[in-house]
């Protein structure tokens, strides 16, 4: 299948409580991307049918002033300067965002305002049909799956920190029976993309949230880069590790200047500066002092366990974002920070 290649789109699909919105919230603030939670636009349209607007003037409401806002990893839904978060997340809304979901005129009209969010840098879209129907050509679908009881453990934690209390049981019934219905509806149905990766967030449960993440980070590059890009990239990673290890400058600023030749052949003299970082590195260290994006760097306190590599290209293509993209994901990684996309690139 060929890509769509304007803009990077990762959709993350999968049932109720299996961990979509986290992740994709989490991946698009480390890339630096778009998010689209099209959840909470289903859930927003129940939500104000039940309070009397027509589908139109819903559409035209949200188009305007539909914002989300990501504060401590929390993904929260605002409408014109209201947090609807936890309003949206109550039963009945919840049942009813299945139900109208079913719909071809709601499902016709949200559409476009869902593919209205492929903008920029690119885009990390959770839903149900994100990498079947609305963004069929993404460049990374990944699927996630989790046990029902673990779901609705998480969902019943969730909804109590929004305030709501909600009970164990008519959530696992809920859960199932909502599943149900956005599995077997005629359009549009909750069905994995063929090219689909899954993810088993299930097993992730006693784990860090983080180190999940930072999973999916390793697999995100992987898909996007060019092959050959991978390999050099795993080849850097290696040796920077390998010379962080033996704690040697000189020998490790002989072979940064090699990496930064052989990159420059490699991008036929578009890179005016590759510059490589490693752990041996302190902090007011700047290996090329004209390349002012360095600077970022000496702002960041874990600059020195983490190994990062910043290409900057005269002229910004889709492979070079790409790989860009790719080495914060492998920053944030190895920093365990968030450093987005567009303060390297912008
Ligand atoms: N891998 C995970 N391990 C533990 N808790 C998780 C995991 N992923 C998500 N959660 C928690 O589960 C709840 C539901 O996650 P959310 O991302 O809203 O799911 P979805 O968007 O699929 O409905 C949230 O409170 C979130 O913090
Ligand atoms: N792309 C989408 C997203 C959600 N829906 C429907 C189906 C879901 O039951 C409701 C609510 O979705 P939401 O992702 O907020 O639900 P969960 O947080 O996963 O429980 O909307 C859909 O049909 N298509």
């Amino acid at each position: 299948m060929s890509k769509d290649r304007r803009s990077i789109v990762v959709t993350v699909d999968g049932q109720s409580s299996t961990g979509k919105s986290s992740l994709a919230c989490a991946l698009a603030n480390r890339l630096g991307m778009n998010f689209l939670g099209s959840g909470s636009i289903y859930r927003l349209c129940a939500y104000f049918m039940l309070r009397g607007k027509d589908l139109e003037a819903i559409k035209e409401l949200l188009t305007e002033s539909l914002a989300f806002k990501s504060t401590q990893g929390d993904m929260s839904v605002w409408v014109q300067g209201e947090d609807l978060t936890a309003k949206i997340n109550d039963a009945q809304v919840t049942k009813m965002a299945s139900d109208i979901a079913k719909d071809v005129a709601v499902r016709t009209q949200l559409a476009d305002l869902q593919k209205g969010f492929q903008s920029g840098l690119g885009l990390v879209a959770e839903g149900r049909d994100m990498g079947t129907v609305i963004f069929p050509r993404a460049t990374l679908k990944l699927f996630l799956t989790a046990d029902v009881a673990v779901r609705a453990k998480r969902r019943k934690v969730q909804l109590e920190q929004m305030g709501l209390s909600p009970d164990y049981d008519q959530l696992v019934m809920e859960l199932k029976a909502r599943d149900h219905q956005d599995e077997t509806r005629a359009i549009s149905p909750l069905v994995p993309a063929k090219d689909a990766v899954f993810v088993d967030t299930a097993a992730h449960w006693d784990e860090n949230l983080e180190q999940m993440y930072q999973q999916v980070l390793m697999v995100l590059p992987k898909q996007v880069m060019p092959k050959e890009v991978v390999q050099i990239f795993d080849q850097v990673r290696q040796d920077s590790m390998r010379y962080a290890q033996l704690g040697n400058v000189s020998d490790y600023e002989r072979w940064w200047k090699g990496c930064s030749e052989a990159s420059s052949k490699k991008f036929q003299g578009e890179i005016i500066g590759a510059s490589w970082l490693c752990p041996i590195y302190v902090r007011d260290f700047i290996p090329d002092p004209i390349n002012a994006h360095l600077s970022i760097l000496q702002n960041t306190s874990a600059v020195e366990q983490a190994m990062l590599s910043v290409f900057i290209a005269t002229k910004p293509s889709y492979e070079r974002l790409f790989y860009v993209a790719a080495l914060c994901g492998q920053y944030a990684v190895l920093s365990n920070r968030l450093l987005a996309l567009q303060d390297i690139v912008g």
